[in-house]
């Protein structure tokens, strides 16, 4: 055999049980055992004995995952679990979008030595561009010529580049296009929590394994809308009012000192300082029915169907998924029953105020037993109209930034999704 095909490697998955390949013009340099366990049908293991060779066999933490550059195509059974068309051919011509501030500011580094010749292996062409300050990556997606990045866009960095990615794309008057073209993630931020709930990836190394094998994930898009600011800002995993929007705040002036943790330090340094929040809110309740795609923007205009709350709150969270933290532990998801393609949003009301009531609720939410708190309110809305009646409020969080901005905010989901590269494998299997 000259050479071991994607598709060749299709058709012996699903044949044969245990196989050793041997190919030219590679006889020597390469063996191919094909070995799965009853849970891990498909895994592959590409040998080489070939030091040269070695950066094509890659063992990530959370998947194992071989491949080499055969025309371009990958070679990883990985992607047999997708039943997209286009779950094994590689998306080749993209742009990568870097922060280099974010995390602990290693970013580029950990691209050029981890990301970077992953993709070059697999085919990518890559151009790279690093974030110059804030606000670059959105001037520059909203602007970019599509043509040079057809297969699409990965962001190295936290989820503040990627929702920065997100609104440039969204401002565009090609919107339909523009949204269409996948977002890759390599997760070097802070928290990553896109990544994380929605692909099951927290490591740079996974996510560019996850963008080569290819296969896309849908994910559901929500629009924050002051009506007297006349603005817009577009998310993809969480709006925070209260003590996370204020928590934002300040770990914004700590990224510098704190690094990643910054989020714990300032969560401490607001705990004790802890002002009362308050709110009128209303929302309309979702029928759990999926949201069509056209309808998602209009819940039904009549007014009784709108619950109304009014009072203090901690904390208020309009989560697009799942909500798990990279740095917190594996049990806590601020949004259990939300799935990042299901037409809704997951509203959490924490009713009243006080350091003890925000303790508890942390402390729950740690062991993911918060919803069974009296004073904790979890809806699967369509919609949701925030106003802060305090003057403790300065804002709004939307994927980890702070929005400044005052008066009635409404979320809702938008009629566009946004593509990811990639899939969770083990939702998929
Ligand atoms: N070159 C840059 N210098 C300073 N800030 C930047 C630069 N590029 C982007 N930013 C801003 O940095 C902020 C944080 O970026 P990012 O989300 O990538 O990292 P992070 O905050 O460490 O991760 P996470 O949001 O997951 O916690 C974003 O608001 C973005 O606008």
């Amino acid at each position: 055999m000259a050479f071991l095909r994607a598709s060749d490697l299709v058709n012996t998955n699903t044949r044969l049980r245990r196989q050793t390949f041997s190919f030219a013009p590679f006889i020597k340099p390469f063996r191919i055992n094909y070995n799965p366990k009853r849970s891990q049908i498909g895994q592959l293991v590409i040998q080489s004995n070939n030091k040269s060779l070695d950066p094509l066999i890659y063992n990530s933490r959370e998947r194992k995952h071989c491949f080499k550059n055969v025309e371009s195509e990958l070679v990883s059974s990985n992607c047999l679990n997708d039943d997209s068309s286009t779950s094994w051919r590689v998306p080749r011509k993209v742009l990568v979008v870097l922060n280099p501030n974010s995390g602990r500011g290693r970013s580029s580094q950990i691209f050029r030595s981890e990301v970077q010749p992953i993709l070059k292996h697999a085919g990518f062409e890559m151009e790279v561009i690093q974030t110059a300050e804030a606000g670059h990556a959105l001037a520059l997606s909203s602007t970019i010529d599509l043509r040079t990045c057809p297969n699409g866009i990965i962001c190295v960095g936290g989820d503040g580049i990627i929702n920065e990615v997100l609104n440039g794309l969204l401002r565009r008057s090609d919107i339909d296009r523009a949204i269409s073209v996948p977002i890759g993630i390599i997760p070097t931020g802070s928290d990553n929590s896109l990544a994380w709930s929605v692909l099951g990836i927290k490591d740079p190394v996974s996510a560019t394994t996850a963008i080569v094998e290819g296969g896309l994930t849908s994910v559901d898009v929500f629009a924050v809308r002051w009506v007297d600011a006349a603005s817009v800002q577009f998310g993809v995993t969480a709006a925070c009012f209260g003590f996370v929007g204020d928590v934002l705040e300040l770990s914004d002036k700590y990224r510098q000192y704190f690094g990643t943790i910054r989020y714990v330090i300032a969560g401490l340094m607001k705990f004790v300082s802890l002002p009362k929040y308050s709110f009128e809110l209303e929302f309309f309740p979702s029928t759990g029915e999926k949201t069509k795609q056209n309808d998602a923007l209009l819940p039904s205009r009549s007014e009784e169907n709108w619950v109304k709350r009014k009072g203090e709150f901690v904390g208020i969270l309009v989560c697009n998924h799942a909500c798990k933290t990279v740095q917190g532990l594996n049990s806590q998801i601020t949004a259990p029953r939300s799935a990042h393609n299901d037409g809704s949003l997951d509203l959490l009301l924490v009713h009243g105020s006080g350091r003890w009531r925000l303790l508890v609720f942390y402390i729950a939410l740690l062991i993911r037993q918060h919803l069974l708190l009296p004073f904790v309110e979890y809806v699967k809305v369509k919609s949701v109209k925030i106003t802060s009646t305090g003057t403790t409020q300065k804002g709004c969080g939307i994927d980890g930034e702070l929005i400044y901005a005052n008066g009635q905010a409404t979320c809702s989901l938008v009629q566009h999704k946004l593509k990811l590269l990639g899939y969770h494998h083990r939702k998929q299997k």
